[in-house]
């Protein structure tokens, strides 16, 4: 694993949407292969970042780099081939209920390459199932799926288009303990098998725990905490980082 080689280089990244400042200059690294957890109370400005990250919002000022180009400068087409590279794993699986998982999974692969065979579609989508474990739901309806389920087909589905970021909104919200540490598991076998770069957003401190080598922590626009878990968290002396460990492993 090449720990230093940057996927994603933000410095001073600064968004506001009126008098409201949002992300008020920050600096982030993303290392190629690592898995990143980003944390930060509701409306502090994680979807903003992650929006700017694949080119749907713009920052007022300071710089977005994804695989060293900057974002807001590219044109339309190497916009479209950036994400394509940036696999984003919604909080609700986002699966088209009137499809099965076969036709859930065939969509993103027939509408963005065009060239595969029937067989090697079938056999991208069959790879996928069984490195999520969920090989027998091929010919399923997601009403018949549980959530923990769901989520992986959901994963399943973003890896189909073999990207090399992976974006996780709350990957482990509404799901069991059980399910959220095998949800946790996926996460760090995916890295493992498709040599994915990850961002897991998260207010679960276990999946943090389980799934990040580094925490980053959105405060009052900036990140102000940035290291391993045990570097941020058990001992942390500012009071809104006590607040996620407190609120997740004391009053849980
Ligand atoms: N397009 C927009 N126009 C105006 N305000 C916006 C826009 N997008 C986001 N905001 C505001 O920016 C702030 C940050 O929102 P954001 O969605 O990034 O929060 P978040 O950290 O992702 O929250 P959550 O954990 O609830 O998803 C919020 O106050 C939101 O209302």
């Amino acid at each position: 694993m090449n720990q230093r080689e940057k996927v994603v280089e933000i410095r001073d990244l600064k968004k506001a949407f009126g008098d409201l400042e949002v992300l008020k200059g920050v600096d982030l690294d993303l290392f190629k292969e690592e898995n990143l957890v980003v944390l930060g109370k509701s409306g502090s400005g994680k979807s903003v970042l992650i929006k700017i990250m694949v080119g749907l919002l713009t920052q007022d000022s300071g710089s977005m780099k994804v695989f060293g180009q900057e974002v807001s400068r590219l044109k339309k087409r190497d916009l479209n081939a950036l994400r394509l590279k940036i696999g984003f794993s919604f909080q609700n699986s986002a699966l088209y209920d009137s499809m099965t998982v076969r036709e859930n999974m065939e969509f993103p692969l027939v509408r963005n390459e065009k060239n595969l065979t029937r067989a090697e579609i079938s056999r991208r989508i069959e790879e996928l199932l069984d490195s999520v474990g969920l090989p027998q739901t091929i010919n399923q309806m997601p009403s018949e799926l549980s959530g923990g389920q769901k989520k992986r087909i959901g994963v399943a589905r973003t890896l189909i288009l073999n990207p090399e970021i992976m974006l996780y909104d709350e990957p482990t919200a509404g799901l069991d303990p059980i399910t959220c540490g095998d949800i946790n598991n996926l996460i760090l076998e995916v890295r493992e098998r498709y040599k994915t770069s990850s961002i897991v957003i998260t207010h679960d401190l276990t999946c943090a725990k389980q799934t990040g080598d580094r925490m980053a922590v959105l405060l009052d626009g900036q990140f102000d905490a940035l290291g391993t878990f045990e570097e941020v968290f058990p001992n942390a002396e500012d009071d809104r980082i006590k607040s996620f460990y407190d609120y997740n492993f004391i009053n849980s």
